[in-house]
């Protein structure tokens, strides 16, 4: 496996401070050395660096929409750059909102994606439904087709287009679904496995239906977006949004493990780890470490050695 690695310390699509942490927590975890360790060919591409965005006054609802548009785009130009050096793009955050230009600039060199996002929550609230204003909670219904014309001319986002089609998204480890969501997932028909599914079907049996169904017409190159927070908070409790009732660490590992041997990974977001979220050193270590073995379950590595 040949891996580019980005750093995106952004935290500005939600309130929390810390999360802009989350890259250098997860290199210092020795995340290259351990990818290099299992044979992989690693480029650190280093970590971006985001400019104040001055007077970045809420629009409507919405929170710090300039900082997260231009931030957007810079990662954009990043993420395309990992690809056409022919890397397999590591994408580490930041805050969920950094999926819209990690997922652009994946489209932008890969055209049609498969996306598995794997999360508590669906992200897919538009400007006129967030409850919370944080574009973290957004960032779908910036990138799909279908919900074009609910998103408004925004500045510092001119240079975004929709780059997905609903029937290419999947998700694995929804418990946090906000009614206006619901209803949009519904009525575009977005293929989901909520922790019930997870519950009722077993890993296996979701991972199987999930590649059935994003390799039902044409075999795409999949964009991998994982929130941290989809894994259990026993796991991974230093994150902004924590959720009860959560994928286990064998249920994260197992969708990675999974995707690795389709052999069609070419982008994943590893976002959310918030250091000042942990309570205590052993959870923040917790989380820190999770991210880092589901990212090595992605390039290659087995349990059974
Ligand atoms: N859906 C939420 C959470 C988004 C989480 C983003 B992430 O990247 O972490 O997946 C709002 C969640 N909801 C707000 C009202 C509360 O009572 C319950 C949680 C939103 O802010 O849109
Ligand atoms: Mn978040
Ligand atoms: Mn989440
Ligand atoms: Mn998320």
């Amino acid at each position: 496996h040949c891996v580019g690695i980005i750093g995106a310390p952004f935290s500005k699509g939600q309130q929390r401070d810390g999360v802009q942490k989350g890259p250098d927590l997860i290199r210092a975890a020795g995340l290259v050395q351990k990818l290099k360790g299992q044979g992989c060919v690693v480029k650190d591409y280093g970590n971006l660096t985001f400019e104040e965005v001055p007077s970045d006054e809420p629009i409507g609802r919405l929170k710090s929409p300039r900082a997260v548009g231009r931030a957007n785009e810079l990662l954009a130009g990043a993420v395309q750059k990992v690809k056409s050096d022919g890397n397999t793009c590591v994408m580490l955050g930041g805050d969920h909102s950094l999926a819209i230009g990690s997922i652009f600039g994946h489209a932008i060199s890969r055209h049609e994606l498969s996306v598995l996002w794997v999360d508590a929550h669906a992200d897919i609230n538009t400007p006129l439904t967030t409850p919370t204003g944080n574009i973290h909670g957004q960032s779908v219904s910036y990138l799909i087709h279908e919900l074009h014309s609910k998103i408004p001319i925004i500045p510092n986002f001119s240079w975004l287009k929709p780059c997905v089609a609903a029937k290419d998204i999947v998700y694995i480890g929804l418990r946090d679904v906000d009614p206006e969501e619901h209803y949009i997932l519904k009525y575009l028909g977005i293929k989901t496995f909520s922790m019930t599914e997870v519950d009722r079907l077993g890993i296996a049996k979701v991972m199987e239906q999930t590649c059935d169904h994003m390799f039902s017409k044409v075999k795409k190159p999949i964009h991998l977006s994982f929130d941290i927070d989809a894994l259990d908070p026993s796991v991974s409790p230093a994150t902004g949004t924590p959720v009860a009732g959560g994928l286990t660490y064998r249920e994260g590992i197992y969708i990675t493990e999974h995707i690795c041997q389709t052999g069609l990974l070419s982008a994943v977001d590893m976002v959310e780890v918030n250091p000042k979220q942990g309570k205590t050193e052993d959870e923040i270590k917790s989380t820190v470490n999770a991210a880092v073995d589901l990212l090595l379950g992605c390039f290659g590595r087995v349990r059974e050695g």
